[in-house]
């Protein structure tokens, strides 16, 4: 859908009426006896109300009837959704996954709800503290359905397919190498485009941040002004044969009926809204002289937890940058990492692992699982000549064939093709689901072997060479 209006900013505080109603918002107070339009006022709270100013966050929807006006929830399946972390035994081994699969949906029709898988996870919605790692795989839209995590915030990855959000703010489009992040309680419904997948990094109990620059400075990484937030938009559409709401609560989904679309929301204004992001606006910053910083470096957006410095979950991306450092072994470094890190792959290839980890799989180094480059990179790359190289960015090249069909010389055109691999990299010790490692079939029993044909190359004679 071309034409869609976006705010610029990262936790504005924004106020949008739909054009159709001018007007609607209310000037100079939140609560008037009676609201412009005879609209309804509703906040919706993403902090307690007691929080400083600088974490408060709440909206103020002005809608044609309140969300309050439900039928009762009732339980309904939960699908591959789950926040049980005691499914299956621990298992601290290298994990990687095939890409998961999607259905066609010839084969049966599932939307973004019913293609919910969770993969792996920590922690408790119920205590307020914890994370999950999604799937989504999906092929159809949601129908007069829409859903709402009351357990915690939902960062997507699209990474194969458009997803259109209608959210109770306006509407996203978001397209792969965006993200978008959807905070708890917000209502949405996705309409896909075909056969679709992404990732989803759910935190409870904390929302993204920037991450602090430092001596960065004022500028560099995700800037605000990148961060879109959509426009109201509404619908005055009664659903006589009944609206349903899902609700995720406490790790399980419920539903309930009404007879009104929830995309009633004429005016709004606040801090707390839904907003998606380009990764290709991130200013990489990185190492001009030697050695491999940390990926920390990286970070788009950060859930912090109440340690400092100590991350519930960060986003972390991989972006396409030059690789200049000197006398460098540049690719990751082999280590072992108090942290969780699980990655996942939009288009391309991973510099550390050019084979076997492919768009839309994944991977899992959990706490103290020893990981790093292959046989292959650590051999390619203990040899390189070290010129400027671009990294992680495929280069776009026009292929000829000659009268005879023969391949010509490739005209490079543009470094414009984005390749992107990510992380969501946790404090948590996540567990692995019984779907994860069982249920998806997509779990490569032959990970381990990339790093068999790694050698030594001990040399116990060897001299530091003269100068
Ligand atoms: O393991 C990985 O591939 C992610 C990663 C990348 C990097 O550049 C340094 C550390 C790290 O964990
Ligand atoms: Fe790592």
């Amino acid at each position: 859908m071309a034409g869609l209006k976006y705010m610029s900013g990262f936790g504005n505080e924004f106020s949008s009426e739909d054009p159709r109603c001018p007007g609607s918002l209310p000037e100079g107070q939140n609560n008037p006896q009676v609201c412009p339009y005879g609209l309804y006022a509703e906040q919706l709270s993403g902090s307690a109300f007691t929080c400083p100013r600088s974490t408060n966050k709440r909206s103020w929807l002005y809608r044609i009837l309140p969300s309050v006006k439900h039928k009762p929830f009732t339980p309904m399946p939960c699908g591959d959704l789950t926040e049980n972390w005691d499914e299956v035994e621990p298992d601290p081994n290298q994990l990687r996954w095939l890409p998961f699969t999607i259905l066609k949906s010839t084969e049966k029709k599932v939307d973004f709800v019913a293609g919910l898988h969770t993969i792996c996870g920590a922690g408790n919605s119920k205590s307020r503290n914890g994370i999950g790692i999604h799937v989504f795989t999906c092929n159809t839209s949601m129908v007069d359905k829409c859903f709402n995590n009351s357990d915690g915030d939902f960062l997507i990855v699209p990474q194969q397919g458009d997803i259109l959000i209608t959210t109770e703010f306006g509407k996203m489009m978001v397209e792969p190498n965006e993200i978008c992040v959807i905070q708890q309680g917000m209502r949405f419904s996705v309409d896909v485009f075909g056969e679709t997948r992404g990732y989803i990094l759910e935190v409870y109990g904390a929302h993204f941040e920037l991450p602090d620059l430092g001596p960065i400075g004022a500028n560099g990484l995700a800037n605000p002004r990148d961060f879109l937030c959509p426009v109201a938009w509404f619908e005055d559409r009664t659903v006589p044969s009944g609206y349903t709401i899902i609700n995720k609560y406490q790790g399980k989904l419920f539903a309930c009926q009404q007879d009104f679309s929830p995309f009633n929301v004429v005016a709004w204004h606040g801090n707390y809204t839904p907003y998606k992001y380009n990764l290709k606006h991130f200013m990489a910053v990185n190492c001009v002289a030697f050695d491999h910083a940390d990926p920390s470096i990286f970070t788009v957006l950060t859930a912090k937890s109440t340690k400092p410095g100590v991350a519930i979950a960060d986003f972390v991306i991989f972006p396409p940058r030059w690789g200049v450092a000197d006398h460098t072994f540049r690719p990751p470094y082999y280590h072992r990492n108090c942290m969780s890190e699980f990655m996942g792959l939009i288009k391309g290839h991973y510099e550390a692992k050019e084979e076997g980890f492919q768009p839309g799989g994944g991977s899992l180094h959990s706490i103290m699982t020893p990981h790093g480059p292959d046989a292959d990179c650590f051999q390619k790359n203990s040899t390189a000549e070290l010129k400027p190289e671009r990294v992680a960015e495929g280069t776009m090249v026009k292929i000829k064939l000659n009268r005879r069909g023969d391949l010509m010389q490739p005209e490079f055109i543009s470094h414009l093709f984005m390749l992107q691999a990510f992380m969501f990299e946790s404090s948590f010790s996540m567990a692995v689901t019984k779907w994860g490692l069982e249920t998806c079939q997509r779990l490569d029993k032959t990970y381990y072997q990339c790093w068999e044909r790694l050698r030594s190359h001990f040399n116990p004679n060897w001299k530091p060479s003269k100068q």
